[in-house]
């Protein structure tokens, strides 16, 4: 079967390099990307399962984090999102230990409840490291049976398209380089049938996989598949970038700092920091979010401040006849959970399982939407928690709280306040330990914990949790630093250019 990967950004090599990996020679993969049509050039966090995307292509995390100057990441800080002065983390892995079928947090409200003052993060292992600036790999905390740190990365996106660009086309993938003017569609269905490139070439496949970017170049603008808009849920309608110079220690998690009208990134890399403004243009002109963005830099910029338009919504149905989306191209959400880059690799790996023996059949189609659209709500839910439990003064934040939400978070928020529980709808990415976390650091305060949560008696539970502090703060105590892991690791040659 022919395939043609249309951008070469991180999702079009992305697919480019899991498609040739997975399917061999039984496909012919070309991938058309243009020199004149720059990439969206952001996106450097990433969420665990990535882990799982390199481990299938074979790539190793030393190589992987070299080239691409990746650090490791434990999680997110919120600062100022609750209002001014509060900071809470949405941190990887899991709380305190398994309590059989209560999940931990229940005996952390019956102890809380009970007049102990530890935080909930006082069971966390991820935070507790993150905050302390250590790092290394630790699957599980010797000689307990306490689970060790989940990581995931920051990276520099381009350089890892680089990188796979290089081991796809080692795995048969060709290249193209040329500006696609003009898509044709086939009479017959509607279906496209080629792509003219400036050049008068013309490059034809039985399936096509549009990594266009915001563009949307197949799927959007040729086969006007619709484009539903979530901004009445997520009104932030604008980012700017600008990467400054590293700073140390490189702390192991990304921030997100609120600011009177959004947010604001800060990821450190081996190379540079990675900094953005992520704004709603009705609060806040671009002239301010430039000032905004340059004044809270903590080193000398590297580049100018860059603006990124964008509308955060998903096309309706994300494969339509013979063309599948991928990236920018499907939809977007703001990188508040840093989802893009695995809504890449989840669209890969989800095509792959649905991948037609030849032509397309609807049934395969109806199911990939299916099941990508459940996704994309899902992600949406848990970002516009973060906004619509605000407690901040300025119009965008009082909008923000005033906005109807989605049925769906409503009821997921109710049942948290009234009673402290919480559950992962089937395949949802966030686990439970994540809601809970963005709940409580939101500031739901629930009025009720499981009464399983009652099985031990208060001094069992008190020895309980004080051991819980001293073996997490022992382990902390013996990682080493951050940087140091990475030096010894995986010290990346990359400087920014
Ligand atoms: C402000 C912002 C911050 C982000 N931060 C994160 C983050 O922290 N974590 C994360 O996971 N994700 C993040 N993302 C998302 C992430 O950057 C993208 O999901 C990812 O880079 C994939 O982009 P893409 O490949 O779909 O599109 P692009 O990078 O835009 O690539 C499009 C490609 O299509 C090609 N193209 C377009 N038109 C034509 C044509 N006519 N002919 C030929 N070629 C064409 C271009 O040349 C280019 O190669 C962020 C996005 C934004 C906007």
């Amino acid at each position: 079967m022919r395939v043609v990967i249309v951008g070469g950004g991180s999702a079009g090599w992305m697919a480019a390099a899991m498609l040739s990996r997975m399917m061999g020679r039984q496909l012919d993969i070309t991938l058309v990307e243009s020199d004149d049509i720059a990439t969206v050039g952001v996106g450097e966090a990433t969420i665990p399962p990535i882990q799982h995307f390199n481990r299938v292509l074979g790539i190793s995390e030393t190589d992987f984090l070299r080239e691409t100057g990746g650090t490791f990441k434990l999680g997110i800080e919120f600062e100022n999102w609750l209002e001014q002065g509060h900071c809470y983390m949405h941190a990887f892995g899991g709380l305190g230990k398994e309590m059989g079928l209560s999940p931990f947090h229940h005996s952390w409200l019956r102890a809380v409840a009970h007049g102990r003052n530890d935080s909930l993060w006082d069971f966390s292992l991820n935070y507790q490291a993150a905050k302390a600036n250590k790092f290394q790999p630790l699957s599980s905390i010797p000689n307990t049976k306490l689970p060790g740190l989940v990581h995931a990365y920051h990276f520099d996106a381009g350089l890892y398209a680089k990188y796979l660009s290089k081991l796809s086309r080692g795995w048969g993938v060709k290249r193209v380089e040329g500006l696609i003017e003009q898509v044709n569609l086939r009479q017959v269905d509607g279906a496209i049938e080629s792509l003219r490139l400036r050049s008068g070439e013309q490059v034809e496949a039985d399936l096509y996989i549009d990594c266009s970017g915001f563009r949307s170049l197949l799927l959007g603008s040729a086969l006007k598949v619709e484009f539903e808009d979530w901004r009445h849920w997520l009104p932030c309608d604008r980012a700017m970038a600008v990467p400054s110079e590293r700073i140390a220690p490189l702390q192991p998690y990304t921030r997100s700092t609120a600011h009177r009208a959004g947010w604001r990134w800060r990821i450190p890399l081996q190379h540079r920091t990675g900094n953005g403004l992520v704004y709603c243009s009705e609060y806040l002109t671009e002239e301010q979010a430039s000032v905004l963005l340059m004044e809270q830099l903590d080193a000398p910029a590297l580049a100018e401040p860059r603006l990124i338009h964008f509308t955060t919504g998903r096309r309706k149905q994300q494969w339509h006849k013979n063309c599948v989306a991928l990236g920018l191209a499907s939809g977007f959400l703001e990188p508040l959970e840093s989802t893009s880059l695995h809504l890449v690799q989840s669209g890969i790996v989800r095509l792959l399982k649905l991948f037609p023996r030849q032509g397309w059949v609807q049934q395969e189609i109806d199911e990939f939407n299916r099941q990508s659209q459940t996704e994309f709500e899902q992600i949406r839910d848990f970002i516009i928690l973060h906004y619509a439990l605000n407690r901040r003064e300025e119009p965008f934040w009082q909008r923000c709280r005033d906005m109807p939400i989605p049925e769906s978070l409503s009821q997921k928020l109710a049942l948290f306040a009234k009673t402290g529980k919480v559950f992962r709808e089937q395949d949802e990415l966030f686990t439970e330990v994540a809601w809970q976390q963005v709940m409580l650091g939101q500031g739901i305060q629930p009025e009720a914990y499981h009464p399983m949560a009652d099985a031990l008696s208060e001094a069992q539970l008190n020895e309980l949790l004080d051991s819980l502090r001293t073996i997490f703060a022992g382990t902390v105590q013996r990682l080493p630093a951050h940087d140091e892991f990475i030096n010894s690791y995986c010290a990346s040659s990359s400087t920014f250019c």
